[in-house]
């Protein structure tokens, strides 16, 4: 009986208690949810997201690179072994189409005296030049055959170190040498790693090592065919027509070619892979005593590619958009009718009045700088490949200042934002220089984004 009143208090009192301790736990779990809810909004209002946009080949992915340096130079640092079979994939294409072109363009070798008239005195008609004494064709012949049988475990190897690229897929006949996001983790799972103290702990994947291998051995081989002077003569008559980072690795296979090589943020900057899909890199950068989470999106700009850009418009902060103004003299090769920086203007007309993109910031970077002054400097003409540019000085102020006006008038013909344009000549291979443009655009990028909302 005595413990009745407690018994019915606890009968009372205890659902009381129990609703009481829910009500706070509810409460509790409802401020977490808002703390959260608060969290994500915050972290949403700092997410500024960056699409590079550009013709193939313009430098996007290079740019993105230069980002990673200057803002996460560690996560450079850790993916730095992964770019050694590209390193090596580039230097194996460069030499495949020498040998592809020089044997074409012997095999249509016409001689201008009877075929089996080899006297110093005959001579040559093919487009090697009319120069050439029949002997000295002969010689060259025997040179090629030899260079290219010498070559042969190392050209064997192409195929296989752009499939590891792409996670042991087929390749098409071809098509060698292009990534897709995430590349990284197939090549470095991890064969190869930073560790502390800067050295490399060296598991290289077999097909590098092999690779590495079979470069080292042939590399007296390499430097005499990329030294011989057919090969000169052909690239200088535009016969061969090779990657631009192809002269920067064939002049560096000594240090390449050794078991521990590690690429340089040079040799880095310098590779060319294709990106295929869009590629998603998200950085910490801190502008103006704010920190934001960039999303920076490097897409492949070949137009096979470009229809898998527009999906991602709708939120951009900002477009950088990269046209190579070297490549007045180049025609794309998907449509080889088509100009080079007539492709480009094209592009910038679409981002210009993609509505989608009203609302994004602009930033035209015209790249390449240091091509189109050495193309200028070569003597190769604007005006042949561009009539209208008439008879302007072929200077690299008249001509970087003529495709300026004119990507600035397609600016002013086509915006649909009525905003302001950020231009910057760039030249991607310099680090320095790029260091400061990106600290410019990235300021500006994040406070056009501030204002827009509302936070300035
Ligand atoms: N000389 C020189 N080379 C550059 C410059 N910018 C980029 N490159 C080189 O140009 C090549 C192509 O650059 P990428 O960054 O791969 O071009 P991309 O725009 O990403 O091309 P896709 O992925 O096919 O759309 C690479 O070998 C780069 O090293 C530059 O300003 N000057
Ligand atoms: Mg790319």
């Amino acid at each position: 009986m005595a413990r009745r009143p407690r018994s019915e208090q606890e009968l009372f009192n205890a659902p009381v208690q129990h609703s009481a301790e829910a009500e706070k736990v509810s409460k509790q779990i409802d401020e977490e949810l808002s703390k959260e809810a608060d969290r994500i909004r915050r972290r949403k209002i700092r997410e500024v997201k960056v699409m590079l946009l550009g013709q193939a080949e313009s430098g996007k992915s290079t740019l993105q690179k230069q980002f990673q340096l200057h803002y996460a130079a560690k996560t450079l640092e850790r993916e730095r072994p992964t770019w050694r079979p590209i390193v090596l994939l580039n230097i194996i294409q460069a030499l495949r189409t020498i040998l592809e072109e020089l044997e074409f363009e012997f095999s249509h070798t016409q001689t201008s005296s009877s075929s089996n008239d080899v006297s110093p005195s005959s001579s040559s008609s093919s487009l090697l030049g009319s120069s050439i004494s029949e002997l000295q064709l002969a010689k060259w012949k025997v040179d090629l055959s030899h260079v290219r049988t010498k070559l042969v475990p190392l050209t064997a190897i192409e195929e296989s170190l752009s499939s590891d690229l792409v996670g042991g897929a087929m390749i098409p006949r071809g098509r060698s040498g292009f990534v897709r996001a995430g590349w990284q983790s197939l090549v470095s799972s991890m064969r190869a790693r930073a560790v502390a103290d800067n050295t490399y702990v060296d598991h290289t994947p077999e097909t590098s090592q092999l690779a590495i291998k079979a470069l080292s051995m042939v590399q007296d081989d390499v430097t005499r065919l990329w030294n011989h002077p057919a090969v000169k003569k052909l690239i200088k008559l535009r016969k061969i027509v090779l990657q631009e980072s192809a002269a920067y690795f064939l002049n560096n296979v000594s240090r390449i070619a050794v078991s521990n090589y590690v690429p340089t943020t040079e040799d880095i900057l310098n590779v060319r892979i294709q990106t295929l899909g869009v590629s998603e890199h998200s950085f910490e950068i801190s502008v103006s005593g704010q920190t934001m989470n960039w999303l920076l999106y490097d897409v492949g700009g070949a137009r096979g590619q470009r229809h898998a850009w527009v999906s991602y418009f709708d939120d951009a902060t900002a477009i950088i958009f990269l046209a190579p103004i070297s490549a007045f003299d180049q025609y794309l090769e998907e449509d080889p009718r088509t100009n080079r920086i007539d492709d480009s203007l094209q592009l910038w007309t679409m981002v210009c009045s993609n509505l989608l993109l009203k609302k994004a910031h602009l930033v035209l970077m015209l790249n390449k700088t240091d091509l189109l002054r050495e193309k200028l400097i070569n003597g190769i003409k604007v005006r042949k490949y561009i009539t209208s540019y008439g008879d302007r000085p072929n200077t690299y102020e008249e001509a970087s200042e003529y495709f300026r006006a004119h990507f600035l008038q397609v600016h002013r013909r086509k915006d649909v934002g009525k905003r302001s344009i950020y231009v910057h000549f760039t030249s991607m291979l310099d680090v320095q220089a790029t260091r400061s443009i990106l600290a410019v655009v990235g300021e500006a990028i994040v406070r056009s984004y501030m204002e827009s909302v509302g936070l300035s």
